[in-house]
């Protein structure tokens, strides 16, 4: 008690925080780390009634709890139980709107911007939110946990995304599951207004991976003496950390670049996932293409990066009715009949049936037996649809990596004529490169809600709260 009186007030609220965070169940805000700054299309959080319109179908009446936005997109539904801040960071999701069909949605808050030792970010796998706007039916306004620093409301509302709760999102999957990919919207504040109808934006038309792919090359490191090239069209931090715990450093480059004029310095070229259509990718189809005919060391490509090898060997792909986005999705390995739950997102396929001579089938998922994983039968190139790398979900099929990093080390030891590959990265050159994604920060701009002595302007400096 007499210590407690001594000490001050900053001190105070600082114990207070720690107790509060530790033995305390309900915490509305994390004192004694950063705040996050904050981003293009900031605003107050928004507890306006609000709507969730599909196109050609119903409308939802529910209320905001993030940004005053109103936005479109394709409307795409999750059935995973946990990691809303992964999927609502992975670059794969940019322009859906995302709902999720567990009901309960921010209980456990939203972590930091903390990075691990290789300098990626520990508990996002992007920098910013990349879901157009989000759907719930319950949204938890007091959360907690360990790592969160503030709650989803606020996250959203900082990032400029709107989100609503209060709506049947049984009904809406039902819907979306009988009508499939549809387009909608999210109104925050007045109602719905037909006349708006045109101006429903359809991500199948935008070059999304465009938009997500670093505009310059760079360089994550680690420890080991291994280099892979990533062909980076929105790649998650958990497909690189895959890559770098294992001891390959990597340099990451542009969707677009000529990966193949490069690709002899590498021990290994690797695909990212990423959103939207593939075949807006025709630049890096045709670059894989020659890749495959120049290199001789392993390839590997996980969701987008699946699609483009199936679209460079000359398969072609197809928009799946709703997609597959969970973390529970079982996918049967036809080359030891052994069944791996893992974590998916994605709205294309693989046309197996198009699939050409050399190429077989790796996995298949068995609940709508669509083509989960293509590989080469001879040369070390191999592509799966769902995600070895989780961040959410299970990491059965973690071992993916494994081998990949195995067929690296032996293309690093053996060669292509059983000479060893010599060569470091070049020291100087690595530093000259980023250290992260260069180019997709959003950028600031000036709104209704960002002048001068605004929300935006002041609103995060104050000390958070945190309920003892
Ligand atoms: N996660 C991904 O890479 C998604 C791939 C692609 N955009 C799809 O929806 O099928």
């Amino acid at each position: 008690m007499m210590a407690t009186r001594m000490l001050n007030q900053h001190s105070k609220s600082l114990l207070k925080g720690a107790l509060g965070k530790r033995y305390l169940a309900t915490v509305t805000g994390s004192s004694g780390r950063l705040m996050p700054e904050i981003h293009r299309g900031a605003t107050p959080v928004s507890y306006d009634r609000a709507t969730f319109t599909i196109r050609g179908g119903p409308v939802y009446h529910g209320k905001s709890f993030g940004a005053k936005q109103n936005i479109s997109g394709e409307a795409v539904f999750s059935t995973a139980l946990v990691g809303y801040p992964e999927s609502m960071t992975d670059p794969s999701y940019r322009g859906q709107i995302l709902v999720f069909t567990q009901p309960l949605i921010g209980n456990y808050g939203v972590p930091g911007r903390d990075r691990d030792e290789a300098g990626l970010l520990k508990y996002f796998e992007s920098p910013h939110i990349q879901a157009a706007g989000i759907v719930v039916a319950d949204a938890a306004l007091q959360y907690s946990h360990w790592t969160a620093v503030e709650s989803l409301g606020d996250w959203c509302a900082r990032e400029g995304v709107p989100a609503i709760s209060g709506v049947d999102t049984r009904d809406i999957v039902t819907f979306l599951r009988e009508q499939g990919s549809s387009l909608a919207r999210i109104t925050i504040g007045e109602e719905y207004d037909a006349d708006e109808d045109e101006a429903f934006i359809d991500p199948e038309q935008i070059n999304l991976v465009a938009k997500v792919s670093t505009k310059a090359p760079f360089h994550v490191s680690s420890s080991g003496d291994l280099h892979v090239a990533v062909i980076d069209c929105g790649v998650k931090e958990n497909i690189l950390r895959s890559l770098v715990g294992r001891g390959a450093s990597v340099t990451c480059f542009p969707w677009d670049y000529p990966i193949h004029k490069v690709a002899h310095h590498f021990d290994g070229v690797f695909i990212s996932n990423g959103p939207g259509d593939p075949t807006h990718c025709a630049p890096t189809v045709y670059h894989l293409r020659k890749l495959m005919e120049s290199y001789n060391g392993p390839i590997m490509g996980i969701c987008l990066g699946h699609q483009l090898l199936a679209l460079a060997a000359g398969a072609r792909t197809i928009k799946l009715k709703y997609g597959n986005r969970a973390h529970n999705i079982p996918a049967l390995d036809l080359t030891t009949g052994r069944c791996h739950i893992t974590s998916q997102n994605h709205g294309y396929a693989v046309d197996v049936s198009t699939l050409p001579a050399g190429w077989k089938p790796y996995f298949i998922n068995l609940n709508d037996q669509s083509n989960e994983g293509i590989i080469h039968e001879s040369k070390p190139i191999m592509g799966t649809q769902f995600h070895p790398e989780a961040k959410g979900g299970p990491l059965d099929s973690s071992f993916l990596f494994d081998s990949y990093v195995n067929q690296v080390t032996e293309f690093r030891e053996k060669g292509i004529d059983g000479v060893k590959r010599e060569g470091r990265p070049n020291p100087l050159l690595v530093d000259l490169l980023s250290k992260e994604r260069v180019g997709v920060e959003p950028k600031p701009v000036k709104d209704a809600h960002s002048g001068p002595g605004s929300f935006v302007g002041q609103g995060y400096s104050k000390p958070v709260s945190v309920h003892a």
